[in-house]
């Protein structure tokens, strides 16, 4: 077969240029064995597909079940924040302020407390980004803040262990059960919390539910979707791994609500009271250490404000003035035509139920799923929110695509061919294809590319370079501002072609079409790949010659895929 790649000499030419940073890539080639010295096979994967392993969100809701509320010698109450750092529509700190609300009656000293876990193991084995962290953490001093005018202390506590040791480990819910005990001297407690989906996550809290000591009572909440997983299956009671019928289910679920509800999905709101009795506020001390931070480039240090109140601004903002454009306006490179929410959204700053609610408001009437193609700009807005609930039910109904497996299990055959210079000059954004360089240099330097940003490249980078997509996802999670395993996955298993509902593999984006598409006076390129501000005659060299020809290259993926399926 021939090989479209050019030769590598000619690529180490490039691999030094102003846009590269010291960087591992090899980190990229693999899960981490340090902390997945077993991954799952592709055997493993299929003991969830013919039930043979249950699912982790099964286990957790049969071991919720069993639990009873007792006030029983209790006399405090936590919330624990994981990505769910707001206060307006938390589902489980609305639940938490209930329960004590009717702890109080019976014991009028009762406390209420609000806990956020560092661990750093889970970061680096999840690949969080240095953006993401810092943004995580600027969202929890806002929350610190908001919730000390609620008189509700926060305790931010840091699980340290000299050996790789994730939270779902025997060694956490030990440390788990040793803190929350501290806190109310030996007493019994109630600890609220929200489900994250993700099957590390899952295990962790199926752990502290198994090994509960009589006196923590845990309770989760599903509240990260608009709609929970589990609610909407087929009529044969199956799950959908279709987008286009499972929306439909999905309208028609929170379109009922609003025979219940004034609001098209219920908004949980708490009452702003003084809850305990008035304390002195110490902020938490935390500096992310440099190994998040080293892949930020220092000199474009900049995050967005983080808060609940700028995250509803914005959101208003965009309904207001972007929102109507957004059809014509989204897939621009250059205009920037999108929400921007996504890093509120993933830290939990913002809750999907208010965009949503918003955003019908907004259009003045109920979403509507039919004629999907004829939408207008903000019943598509609804729809592109709606994808993210999509990925994280099938991350539930299909648990191994959080363990590094792809849904569709037969891609696992495709032969990828895993060129690391080539890897390394996608990364740095040096292929010599102009839209693809200036996307990957735009995520380098600023930690946020939008979809159709992320879809050339993963595109590009699956099919035209023949990269194994899981790479390419790595890369994405490490410098994601808003990095979301659900949605990555997903995004990536889309593109790539070895996801659920995905491209048929035959579809590869032609670079030249989405570029006069997408950025037809090539501003966004300029602005990104100053190489090519000049007119060609006048160019110096130091701009790479094409990594693969486009034609070839495609014909090639078709052929290697074709084979491998
Ligand atoms: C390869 C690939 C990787 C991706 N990785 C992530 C990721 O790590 N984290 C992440 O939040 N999104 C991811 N997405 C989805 C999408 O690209 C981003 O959510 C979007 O670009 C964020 O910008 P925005 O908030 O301005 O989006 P808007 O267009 O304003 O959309 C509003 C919100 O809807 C949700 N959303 C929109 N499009 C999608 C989608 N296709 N899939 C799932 N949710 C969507 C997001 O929560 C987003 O904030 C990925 C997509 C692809 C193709």
């Amino acid at each position: 077969m021939k090989r479209a790649i050019t030769s590598s000499s000619k690529v180490g030419a490039y691999k030094r240029s102003k846009l590269d940073i010291e960087h591992d890539f090899e980190q990229y080639y693999s899960v981490n064995k340090n902390y997945y010295p077993n991954p799952i096979t592709r055997k493993g994967a299929n003991q969830f597909n013919n039930k043979s392993r249950t699912k982790p969100i099964e286990i957790l809701e049969e071991l919720q079940k069993k639990q009873e509320t007792s006030f029983e010698d209790v006399s405090t109450l936590v919330h624990w924040f994981r990505n769910d750092l707001r206060l307006y529509d938390n589902i489980g700190l609305f639940k938490s302020i209930e329960l004590f609300q009717q702890l109080k009656v019976k014991n009028e000293n009762a406390k209420l407390y609000a806990v956020y876990i560092i661990n750093e193991h889970d970061w680096r084995a999840h690949m969080d980004s240095g953006w993401k962290l810092k943004f995580t953490l600027e969202a929890l001093k806002s929350l610190e803040k908001s919730l000390a005018e609620l008189h509700i202390p926060l305790f931010v506590w840091e699980f340290y262990t000299t050996e790789g040791t994730i939270s779902n480990s025997k060694k956490f819910v030990e440390y788990f059960r040793e803190k929350c005990l501290n806190l109310s001297s030996g007493k019994s407690m109630i600890i609220t919390a929200n489900i994250e989906y993700q099957t590390d996550e899952l295990y962790r809290d199926i752990r502290l539910l198994e090994r509960e000591d009589q006196r923590l009572q845990l309770k989760f909440y599903h509240d990260s979707c608009v709609v929970a997983p589990g609610l909407l299956t087929t009529g044969k009671g199956t799950n959908y791994s279709v987008f286009t019928p499972w929306y439909k289910k999905w309208v028609s679920y929170v379109n009922n609500h609003r025979k219940t509800s004034s609001e098209i999905c219920h908004i949980h709101k708490i009452e702003p009271l003084k809850y305990n009795k008035v304390f002195k506020l110490q902020p938490f001390q935390y500096s992310l250490p440099d190994e998040f931070v080293q892949y930020i480039p220092k000199s474009k240090w900049h995050l967005p404000e983080v808060s609940e109140k700028v995250a509803l601004s914005k959101l208003n903002d965009f309904l207001k003035i972007k929102g109507s454009k957004y059809n014509n306006e989204k897939d621009m490179l250059f205009l920037g035509g999108t929400s921007g929410l996504s890093s509120y959204i993933t830290t939990g700053v913002l809750s999907t139920r208010v965009v949503v609610n918003k955003s019908v408001q907004a259009c003045n009437g109920q979403i509507i799923s039919k004629g999907l193609k004829d939408n207008t700009s903000t019943q598509n807005f609804i729809k592109e929110v709606a994808w993210r609930d999509f990925y994280r039910h099938c991350m539930c109904n299909w648990p191994y695509t959080s363990m590094g497996i792809p849904y569709r299990l037969d891609t696992l055959d495709i032969k990828w061919e895993n060129d690391p210079v080539a890897f390394r000059r996608w990364c740095i954004g040096n292929t010599g294809i102009p839209i693809v360089d200036a996307i990957m240099r735009k995520l380098l330097y600023t930690g946020y590319i939008n979809n159709r940003s992320r879809m050339i490249t993963a595109s590009f980078l699956s099919k035209n370079l023949l990269i194994d997509w899981r790479w390419g996802e790595r890369w994405f999670m490490k410098h994601l501002v808003d990095g979301d395993s659900s949605s990555n996955t997903g995004g990536w298993g889309f593109c790539s072609s070895t996801g659920i509902d995905a491209q048929p593999y035959f579809r590869v984006f032609n670079m030249d079409i989405q570029t006069k598409k997408y950025d037809p006076e090539m501003k966004f390129i300029k602005e990104w790949v100053p190489e090519l501000r000049l007119p060609e005659s006048q160019r110096s060299t130091n701009y790479p010659e094409p990594l693969v020809d486009l034609k070839q290259s495609r014909d090639r993926a078709l052929e290697v895929y074709r084979s491998s399926l």
